[in-house]
């Protein structure tokens, strides 16, 4: 067969660029992360582990998806008394409607949304809202381009968070000495605060047609 020098160079185009919708309800639907883009490290006794870019992001792509069960605020409330404080830590509660709602990530299910950890001074990251047919999900997207080895982390919320008041000296992989014990709260999601930042925070997809942009 005759390969015309067009035709190789064409091989070569980059794709069009998948919009960060599209991307994040393949990932939603198959259930999958950007284990070719993202890796879970250890960083210190303090923070635990979290997730890292092994690859780099651009502004606006979507980046994991926050994986877990979605409860009523009731079921959370049980949980929470029953769930060791550590696994307290997973419950995202987040507002639609009015009405309170939580995804429960606290099963080790091999997912790394879960994982990524509170950053609410310098985040790369936002967590929006994404109805597919029906059915909510949490997903995060870059805030600004991500370059290979930052850590992925977004700003939970709220103020009271133990770790923040901390004054530590800790570095990825290296002993770490801390203030104060670290006590654990869930990260609260409050969907009125989040569309006055961004105005376009809750993205509602009709039987995998997208009606909205992210950014
Ligand atoms: C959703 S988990 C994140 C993953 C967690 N680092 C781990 O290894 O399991 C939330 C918990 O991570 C910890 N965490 C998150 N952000 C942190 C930060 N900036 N500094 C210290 N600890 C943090 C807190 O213990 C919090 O309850």
């Amino acid at each position: 067969m005759m390969i015309y020098p067009e035709q190789v160079a064409c091989s070569f185009e980059m794709p069009p660029r998948i919009s960060p919708l599209t991307d994040a309800c393949h990932h939603v639907g198959l259930k999958t992360d950007k284990t070719w883009k993202l890796e879970v490290k250890y960083i210190n006794a303090v923070k635990g582990c979290g997730v890292f870019a092994i690859g780099s992001f651009s502004k606006g792509d979507f980046i994991v998806e926050y994986r877990g069960d979605l409860i009523s605020d009731g079921e959370a409330q049980k949980r929470r008394r029953i769930y060791h404080p550590a696994c307290s830590g997973f419950l995202f509660a987040f507002k639609l409607r009015g009405k309170t709602w939580c995804i429960d990530a606290s099963r080790e299910d091999g997912s790394f949304g879960r994982l990524v950890n509170d950053d609410h001074r310098h985040p790369n990251c936002r967590m929006k809202r994404i109805d597919i047919a029906g059915s909510t999900h949490l997903c995060l997207f870059a805030l600004k381009d991500i370059k290979e080895g930052e850590e992925i982390a977004y700003n939970y919320g709220g103020e009271d968070y133990p770790w923040r008041k901390q004054m530590t000296t800790c570095e990825p992989d290296t002993p770490c000495v801390s203030s104060q014990s670290v006590l654990m709260s869930e990260p609260q999601w409050d969907e009125a605060a989040w569309l006055e930042d961004t105005g376009q925070q809750v993205i509602h997809v009709h039987h995998l047609i997208f009606t909205s942009s992210v950014f």
